[in-house]
């Protein structure tokens, strides 16, 4: 069963062979549905009939909901959109921002060495493979049953810790090197690092969570949860027409990420194939950083004062030195009185490349929310994460120009943090890492 396969639908930029049923957007949009028809996953197609026909009789008997039961319907376009497993790189990274995610690091089990993590990974992608594609992995526990793919994407990462456990310290990437310490740092040292990561995007909670409870399940006995986090984006759909997300900051936020039909798109996101070590090519570093909002006091700020904070307006994201969301931000723009259109500590002036000798990274981010604290406060704000080729050219830079002059920081609460080598897709018949745990 190949749903997208089935339509046709154009490769992504990412030129991993990737066919997904919603256009990808690298700006943070979640893409709506694809206007061509939906394809069924084959499975669904004849369990729903099957159901319904049961339906029919028992509804007719009943003289009850008849008409509803006699005409099986096809799953909807958000559920029947899949993003293929498997290319040149791993899914999860350039394709559409979902509506759920669940980021988890696993650390091995005291005596599980190379041999168990390479066995782990191997059934790690099998079983992620086959959900990507609507299917149930073997020893299944139904929680996705009615479903189809929903645009599950499973990514799996390395952190440094890994290599030390494994014996391949030889292995790890120069990248891969601790992230330095910021001012702004509330490190939670529990809910920081791991030896595994995975990352589950789905656009249904439940397929969702399926696939994070199987692979936790395929886990046991080789290592175990370190940390969670879950997180949400907009559900496609929600808006008339697709849109750029916006965060809980009420912001558009993924306007000026880089886009795929950039030249420098593959340089600045992912390792190229020449690069060392060999096993990282065409993998990428993901930086995940759990970004607290202090949003009671962002809510005492004015509007005007919320978008010089940032630069951008709040309606519609264009920036403060004219235009419209996608017009090029002028930093050297001034105003009437003559002052920066751009405030000298506004977010995007620290952040953009032109105020880091280039320095980009992909940002693919679920906002969370987990209650309220004692005092009344959400726990909410950004699961931030940030890919690209070399945290050291990406993230590290920006985030030490930023930690001396962002305005927006006095508004946030670096609470977790994590670095992760993430390889690059494999093969069907291969497995996520193997050229580094058999090479
Ligand atoms: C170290 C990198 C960054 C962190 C951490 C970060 C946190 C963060 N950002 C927002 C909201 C917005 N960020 C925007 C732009 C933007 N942010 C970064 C980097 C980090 N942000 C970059 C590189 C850029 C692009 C700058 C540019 O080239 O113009 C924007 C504007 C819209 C957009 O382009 O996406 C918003 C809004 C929050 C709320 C946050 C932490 C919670
Ligand atoms: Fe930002």
């Amino acid at each position: 069963m190949q749903a997208a396969h089935a339509r046709g639908e154009a490769s992504t930029p990412a030129g991993n062979g990737a066919r997904a049923t919603r256009r990808p957007r690298h700006d943070g949009t979640p893409a709506g549905p694809s206007a061509a028809p939906a394809g069924v996953p084959r499975r669904t197609l004849l369990g729903v009939a099957g159901a319904a026909g049961l339906t029919v009789g028992a509804a007719a008997g009943a003289g009850g909901h008849a008409l509803a039961a006699e005409q099986p319907r096809a799953l909807s376009t958000v559920g029947s959109a899949s993003v293929p497993f498997h290319g040149r790189h791993q899914a999860g990274i350039s394709s559409p921002l979902q509506a759920h995610g669940h980021l988890v690091a696993f650390d091995l089990v005291p005596g599980a060495g190379r041999d168990r993590a390479a066995a782990l990974m191997r059934r790690w992608t099998s079983a992620a493979a086959t959900m990507a594609e609507g299917r149930q992995p073997a020893e299944d526990n139904q929680i996705a049953l009615d479903a189809g793919p929903s645009s599950l994407t499973v990514t799996f990462g390395f952190g440094a810790s890994f290599f030390d456990r494994t014996g391949l310290r030889s292995q790890r990437p120069e990248a891969l090197a601790p992230l330095p310490p910021f001012s702004a740092d509330a490190l939670d040292r529990q809910r920081s690092d791991g030896d595994l990561f995975v990352q589950v995007g789905a656009d249904d909670a439940l397929v969702a969570f399926h696939a994070l409870r199987v692979l936790q399940k395929l886990a046991a006995g080789t290592a175990a949860v370190r940390w969670q986090m879950s997180g949400f984006n907009r559900t496609p759909g929600a808006t008339a027409e697709p849109r750029t997300a916006r965060n809980l900051m009420g912001q558009v936020d993924g306007t000026n990420n880089p886009r795929p039909s950039d030249a420098d798109f593959d340089a600045r996101v992912f390792v190229p194939a020449s690069a060392r070590p060999a096993w990282m090519a065409n993998g990428s570093y993901v930086v995940v950083r759990r970004i607290r909002m202090l949003l009671d006091s962002w809510d005492q700020l004015s509007l005007a004062e919320q978008e010089k904070v940032i630069g951008r307006r709040k309606s519609d994201g264009a920036p403060l030195s004219g235009g419209t969301e996608t017009t090029p931000v002028d930093l050297g723009g001034r105003r009437a009185d003559g002052s920066l259109a751009i405030a000298g500590d506004a977010h995007v002036r620290v952040a953009a490349p032109e105020s880091n000798g280039g320095a980009a990274m992909l940002r693919r981010p679920f906002s969370f929310h987990d209650g309220f604290d004692e005092r009344g406060a959400p726990d909410a704000g950004l699961l931030f994460m940030a890919w690209q080729a070399d945290p050291r050219r990406g993230f590290v830079p920006v985030q030490r120009k930023l930690d001396r002059g962002d305005g927006l920081s006095r508004f946030l609460r670096h609470e977790a943090s994590a670095l992760f080598a993430v390889p690059g897709g494999c093969a069907p018949g291969e497995y996520v890492g193997q050229r580094l745990l058999q090479g």
